[in-house]
């Protein structure tokens, strides 16, 4: 399979509308490739809080309009990040959207885990419940979201549910790159699966951001990484060895589930 990470940068400089047509000729651009991933919440930044109000789409909106045509007119899978989603029964989501080469939504994910703690999206959005896998012809995404990364448990109910390759679209801050990094590497040894973890460039809300996007293999070999700059990150690789690793290592065999707590 080839995949395609596009690193976007994202600051104020650039308009919304106008860095949704930028992005939209790129994933043009990638015709030939048979995933292309974008990061988290791209049109208006993951750390641009005052903007998630005023930017955010109801599902079907300009984002998910632009991405669908994007993904039929390059034939491609295409993980399109997140938009901030406005439900009209609820709150705001962090919602990452996946098309089928034909345009089609194969999938939603609304992230579960919302970063801020006390302010900024863990008070302004909702917290997905779901977990989402994608079947594509070769192989099986799971999904997730940015600050999800620090929680393999949700990784443990993608694998359950039939994950291979581990899907992280983000808005991660130059301050905790080492942890990015570690952190993919970490989830592919441990659910002896690929990631792709794809973040953004640039500064936006006075954030720099790490950018590094990573592909690490089921072996936690590191297949490509991308440098601080807006990149498309493209790599090769072969979605049959996660089967083949899973085999001639049956780590995820001998999970004990269900232990009982201290005793007192
Ligand atoms: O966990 C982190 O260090 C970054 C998380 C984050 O920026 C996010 O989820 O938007």
């Amino acid at each position: 399979m080839r995949a395609s990470l596009l690193q976007i940068d994202v600051n104020e400089d650039e308009s919304v509308e106008s860095r949704r047509v930028r992005v939209a000729s790129l994933v043009r651009d990638q015709a030939g490739a048979d995933l292309v991933v974008l990061p988290e919440l791209w049109t208006t930044g993951a750390f641009a809080y005052e903007g998630f109000g005023t930017e955010a789409e109801p599902l079907e909106g300009p984002t998910y309009e632009a991405m669908a045509k994007a993904a039929s007119d390059a034939g491609v899978w295409l993980h399109a990040g997140s938009v901030p989603e406005r439900d009209p029964d609820g709150p705001l989501y962090n919602t990452s959207l996946v098309f089928s080469p034909s345009g089609d939504l194969a999938a939603a994910y609304r992230k579960i885990h919302r970063f801020g703690f006390d302010k900024g999206e863990a008070v302004l959005m909702g917290a997905g419940r779901d977990l989402v896998t994608v079947r594509l012809p070769d192989t099986t995404l799971g999904l997730a979201t940015c600050y999800d990364l620090r929680f393999p448990e949700l990784f443990r109910g993608l694998v359950d549910a039939g994950a291979e390759t581990l899907v992280i679209p983000a808005g991660w801050p130059e301050r905790r790159r080492a942890h990015w990094t570690l952190l993919a590497q970490a989830r592919a040894v441990e659910n002896q699966a690929y990631v792709l973890a794809c973040g953004t460039a640039g500064t936006h809300a006075g954030v720099p951001q790490a950018g590094h996007s990573i592909v690490v293999d089921p072996w936690g070999e590191v297949l490509a990484q991308a440098g601080p700059g807006e990149e498309v990150l493209t790599v090769e690789f072969d979605p049959g060895r996660v089967a083949v690793t899973r085999d001639q290592f049956p780590a995820l065999k001998d999970r004990v589930l269900g232990l009982d707590p201290p005793r007192r």
